[in-house]
């Protein structure tokens, strides 16, 4: 079925059709009702300005980012009062933006530390940081948030998602490393709908607007700051954060696995099946979710991601990336070639790791990891 063939607006008789039509036959149409032939224009909308604006407090953080922002989480992951401040702030903006819908966020962050004895002097800060940005940003009136009310927006990312109704997906800081060190990360936003990511918005402040290769270094210099925005059946735009217009665009056509670039994450990873590619080309290594926006816009062919045995994915690490790049024409699948499987919750259920490529790369790659995957278990 052609999908684009059912995008129908609205305030078109066909729609008045569909939904009375779906109210007396009780099958698949229903699910198609909500997934395709809905718009999400609001939503869409809603998420832009949302992650938009938390860029600018992210940007500000990272510009004067102090030793004692740096807090530790549990697992000992880098978490900043950016963090924080993002997630209650994109809370806040669609709350806002969409006050006639049921929310439910699944989000990286909660508020559990903040509420610590000795936390207050952050919290008062991550509080003020989303005050002024609101003030700056000047839709919201006069309006300021107490403590409480920041706190609040922080836990009201603790859904559980799962596969029945509309839930959004957020990591208010993809790559909080790379963000603490001054180079890439990503506000990385998505919605579900009955399980499958219908939008999603990549916001990555320091990603150069022109592409970048294998010797990429963060330079003050460059032109930075893309939103990369996605929607179902509908393409991948990237504009920069500072507003002009966005162009559409594609990932590489590239055939030949040789001439291939890869993204590789800084995280320890498996690099194994590139000598089976003949991939001669050296990787490009940043953090974040900005890997999939450059691979969407043809800036690299391939990302692998294997992270060591037991760690488990979590979707807020790949919703918004997954569609940004399939929208764009790639594909996202695990090391078997199954989509990814957004519905289970908030992590990801997968066998082994992430491939992202296009559609032409994609068989050689995964015989090529299979091949992979096969040899290292038989030499154990
Ligand atoms: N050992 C590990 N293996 C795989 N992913 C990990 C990891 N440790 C952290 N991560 C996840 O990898 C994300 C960053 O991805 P990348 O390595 O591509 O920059 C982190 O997101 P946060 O920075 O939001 O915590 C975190 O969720
Ligand atoms: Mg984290
Ligand atoms: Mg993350
Ligand atoms: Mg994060």
């Amino acid at each position: 079925m052609n999908v684009n063939c059912l995008r129908i607006v609205p305030s078109q008789p066909q729609v008045k059709f569909i939904s009375l039509f779906s109210r007396t036959h009780n099958y698949s149409l229903l699910k198609l009702s909500s997934s395709v032939v809905m718009s999400y224009d609001k939503e869409f909308a809603a998420a832009k300005k949302a992650a938009s604006i938390a860029a600018r407090l992210c940007q500000k953080v990272q510009k004067a980012l102090l030793q004692s922002d740096v807090q530790s989480k549990l697992d000992r992951s880098p978490v900043t009062v950016a963090d924080y401040g993002s997630q209650a702030l994109v809370s806040f903006v669609l709350e806002r933006e969409l006050p006639s819908e049921p929310f439910s966020i699944v989000a990286e962050e909660d508020s559990k530390d903040l509420r610590k004895d000795g936390a207050q002097d952050t919290l008062q800060r991550i509080t003020d940081l989303v005050n002024d940005t609101i003030s700056i940003d000047g839709s919201y009136g006069s309006i300021t948030l107490s403590t409480e009310d920041v706190l609040k927006a922080i836990d009201s990312g603790k859904s559980e998602g799962g596969s029945h109704g509309r839930h959004w997906v957020l990591d208010p800081i993809d790559g909080t490393k790379g963000f603490v060190r001054g180079d890439q990360y990503a506000i990385a936003l998505a919605l579900l709908d009955e399980g499958k990511v219908v939008l999603g918005v990549l916001s990555c402040p320091n990603l150069p607007l022109a592409s970048i290769s294998s010797d990429y270094q963060h330079s003050a210099d460059k032109e930075v700051g893309c939103l990369f925005f996605a929607k179902i059946g509908a393409g991948t735009y990237m504009q920069p954060l500072n507003g002009s217009s966005p162009v559409k665009v594609q990932v590489t056509a590239i055939e030949n696995s040789e001439e291939a670039s890869f993204f590789d994450p800084l995280i320890r990873n498996l690099d194994f099946p590139k000598q089976k590619l003949g991939v001669k080309a050296p990787p490009v290594r940043i953090d974040s979710q900005a890997k999939y926006g450059a691979l969407s816009r043809g800036d690299g062919a391939i990302y692998l991601r294997f992270p060591h045995k037991g760690y488990r994915e979590k979707i807020w690490d790949h919703a918004a990336g997954c569609i940004v790049v399939t929208e764009a024409g790639g594909v996202v699948s695990d090391a078997s070639g199954n989509p990814l499987d957004f519905s289970k919750g908030k992590y990801l259920d997968l066998d082994i790791g992430i491939i992202v490529t296009n559609q032409k790369l994609m068989p050689a790659l995964l015989k090529a990891v299979k091949e992979s995957l096969e040899e290292k278990a038989s030499s154990l």
